[in-house]
């Protein structure tokens, strides 16, 4: 008997779509090839035939700090329980894991499941893949892809009811396709740089394609639409908006050489949504509302936003916002929990990309359904809805683009420059180029107008683009202080690329339109607006903390508070929560003496920076009053920009290192650290590591794992974003 599997079984957890993405493209791809088997997302385990399948792929990114996402928590609850070292003995397993190489707990979920199943008594079939998002996913993910087909058959029957010979051959007629991209004489473009002054005939045509991209494309203006509704509601309504022009891509042709052949082109992925007008158009009844497709893990509440104030001045480097949304007395939070804002894609970028697929205005608000087989989680329920709010609330257009969306844009791109060009921009040779243009964050619109002969069905586009995803804040006030609403603060996302293309975020911006644009601080204290009358109303749903970022339960526990820039945002909430409780104990008189009060709450060291004082000394009101009244004990700020020395928040963390080292390892103390992965939270790791190496006297390998255990206990705890 053959000890092969007969069967494969997926499992992928996903926190934004992608392992989704890639797990239902494996299993799509798997099932052309003859092979049989099932998908499921790992918190369906219990469906999924766990210990009946042979062969078991995996795929799971990460979130948080090295967590595994939302909907693996289940799954992971179960695999910690199972202590059965015999579970999974008939299994083979191989790994694909995403994550982002700024995070220091980078594809530790790939790590802690290889562990796992070892452990359950499966065998890994096949190395494990650690894709880097800060690199470009495709980088491991499509040749880890590649070699999963070639070592599949030593695992995995192949099922004979299929027609293998049929399957193969169209397997052969597809690679051919996209691997052996020849490039014609004629079409030889040559190498920009060097070769300018004895340019063939062949270049000069080449040359005025080069032109065609980088000039900007001319576009119809967006006809006026049948709907208007009042501009103050929290949902965009279908009215006229100004017209916008993308920014072509800069592309470099340069690895284009004379008989260079392509390879390494991404696979052709299975067409899989298909968009079908409803014959019976329902009445809109919902015009004002995210659309029903949108899944969410809580119930959505449309917050009445209640304050804005603006806390920078206008020539600070970032423009900073605080909101106070009324969320009602029923929903219940902490300080330290986060909220998810459903904010629409930008209605001018909209309404650009429809116009740019040369669909009509009048069929913005036609209804329609989207069907098909392994349909992402996004797109699972659009059945009835407006065109639209597909648009605007199902697929992300301004995240980084993916390779396999010019491989799909080049099948429907009639100009044979501009297929070849797209061609190349996702082949190996093409990778400095594909970089290059990840680099700038293009929106789809930016790559639609470089290529003119483009002309994509909608469909397809469902398929390639990115889930649009709710945006997440953490919320920096207390319930104890303001029942049933709550605060947050943000900066409002709006940069120049390097290649000088105006690139703006979701819901900043649009939390910042919404809000009516209020002026710059100009005093050192920001002006509150009431803005209640306005009836402005916000989507959002609380997000409860995954990974234990509130306060201790012991208020005795010394706090050590690291957060510069919007990182300080959580540490208000915490601070505003300790100020109540330290109120609520002396107004109870229960403790008697300040004394005794004072040492029921541990000392709190808060690390804060910014730029510059009278610029982005954000939260200084409510800071200075958290010091005054003890509520922060010992206050750290470092300051970057007012002189020449710069001044971060590690560089204080050095400063004060043995008086930390005795609060960390003596009391007990607790460590927060909240914003940027990439520098700032580096920079506070190795201070940390150099105050162990200094008072712990331990090597910095020993200080290392000394810190992987505080995080692994909850007594550092991170929230992080790259
Ligand atoms: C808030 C956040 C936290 C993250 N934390 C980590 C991490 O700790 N380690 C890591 O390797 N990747 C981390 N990543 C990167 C993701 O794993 C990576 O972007 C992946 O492509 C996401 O895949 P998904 O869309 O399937 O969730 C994080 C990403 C985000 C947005």
């Amino acid at each position: 008997m053959s000890d092969l599997a007969k069967e494969y079984l997926i499992l992928w957890a996903s926190q934004t779509g992608n392992a989704e993405w890639i797990a239902k493209n494996i299993h799509t791809e798997a099932g052309k090839k003859g092979y049989k088997g099932q998908c499921f997302v790992m918190d369906d385990y219990t469906i999924a035939p766990l210990q009946q399948t042979g062969v078991i792929i995996l795929v799971a990114s990460n979130t948080g700090d090295g967590d595994a996402p939302d909907n693996s928590l289940k799954f992971w609850r179960f695999l910690r329980r199972n202590k059965d070292k015999t579970y999974l003995n008939n299994a083979k397993f191989a790994i694909l894991g995403l994550g982002d190489s700024n995070y220091s707990n980078f594809n530790y979920t790939g790590q802690r499941l290889e562990k796992k199943f070892k452990e359950l008594g499966a065998t890994m079939f096949y190395e494990r893949g650690m894709a880097d998002d800060a690199e470009g996913l495709e980088n491991v993910v499509d040749p880890w892809i590649e070699k999963l087909w070639e070592v599949l058959p030593t695992v995995l029957l192949q099922d004979t009811t299929l027609s293998i010979t049929e399957s193969v051959n169209s397997e052969k007629e597809l690679e051919k396709q996209m691997t052996e991209l020849r490039i014609e004489p004629e079409l030889i473009p040559f190498s920009m740089n060097n070769r300018k002054n004895t340019l063939p005939q062949a270049v000069e045509n080449y040359i005025a394609l080069e032109n065609s991209l980088i000039e900007a494309v001319e576009t119809k203006p967006v006809e006026s639409s049948s709907v208007t509704t009042e501009s103050t509601t929290s949902t965009t309504p279908t009215t006229t908006v100004k017209h916008v022009k993308g920014y072509p891509l800069q592309i470099t042709l340069d690895g284009l050489e004379a008989g260079v052949k392509l390879t390494g082109l991404p696979r052709i992925s299975v067409p899989v949504a298909k968009l079908t007008k409803l014959s019976e158009q329902p009445l809109d009844t919902k015009e004002n509302s995210v659309p029903d497709f949108v899944v969410t893990p809580a119930p959505v509440t449309y917050a009445p936003v209640v304050m804005v104030s603006c806390l920078t001045t206008a020539d600070a480097a970032k423009r900073t916002l605080e909101l106070e949304l009324d969320i009602g007395q029923e929903t219940h939070f902490e300080p330290g929990d986060a909220f998810g804002i459903l904010a629409p894609n930008d209605e001018q970028l909209v309404q650009a990309i429809l116009n740019r697929l040369n669909i009509p205005s009048s069929e913005y608000n036609s209804f329609y359904t989207v069907e098909g087989e392994n349909l992402p989680t996004h797109l699972e329920k659009a059945t009835k809805t407006r065109l639209i709010d597909l648009f605007r609330y199902a697929v992300d257009f301004t995240s980084h683009p993916r390779k396999a969306l010019f491989r799909m844009l080049a099948d429907h791109t009639t100009d044979p420059k501009e297929k070849l060009t797209l061609m190349y921009i996702c082949s190996k040779q093409g990778t400095a180029t594909f970089n290059a243009i990840r680099d700038e964050s293009p929106t789809l619109l930016d790559i639609l107008e470089s290529f003119p002969s483009c002309q994509p069905p909608i469909d397809r586009l469902l398929d390639l683009l990115p889930a649009h995803l709710p945006r997440f804040y953490s919320i920096s006030s207390s319930p104890l202080k303001r029942q049933g609403k709550i605060r947050f603060a943000f900066n409002v996302v709006n940069y120049a690329t390097l290649g000088n293309a105006q690139r703006k975020g979701i819901a900043t911006p649009w939390l910042d339109n919404l809000t009516n644009l209020v002026p710059s601080r100009t005093t050192p204290e920001n002006q509150e607006i009431d803005i209640s009358g306005l009836g402005i109303k916000v989507p959002m749903y609380i997000r409860p903390n995954a990974n234990a970022f509130i306060l201790p339960t012991k208020s005795e526990r010394p706090l050590v508070l690291i957060g510069p820039g919007t990182g300080i945002a959580p540490f208000i909430g915490f601070l505003e929560h300790r100020q109540m409780q330290r109120k609520i104990r002396t107004s109870m008189g229960t403790v008697g003496h300040p004394r005794e009060i004072q040492d029921s709450f541990g000392p709190v060291y808060l690390y804060y920076g910014f730029r510059d004082k009278s610029k982005d000394f954000l939260f200084e009101k409510e800071i200075n009053q958290f010091k005054q009244d003890g509520t922060i004990t010992h206050l750290a700020i470092a300051e970057s920009r007012a002189t020449d020395t710069k001044v971060y928040v590690q560089d204080l963390i050095k400063r004060d290192a043995e008086k930390l080292y005795e609060l960390i390892m003596k009391k007990d103390a607790a460590i927060y650290i909240c914003g940027d992965a990439k520098g700032m939270a580096r920079g506070v790791q190795d201070a940390l590591v150099d105050m162990l190496v200094q008072y712990h006297q331990v090597d910095v390998v020993e200080a290392n794992k000394i810190l992987m255990e505080w995080i692994a206990s909850k007594k550092y705890l991170r929230d992080l974003w790259a």
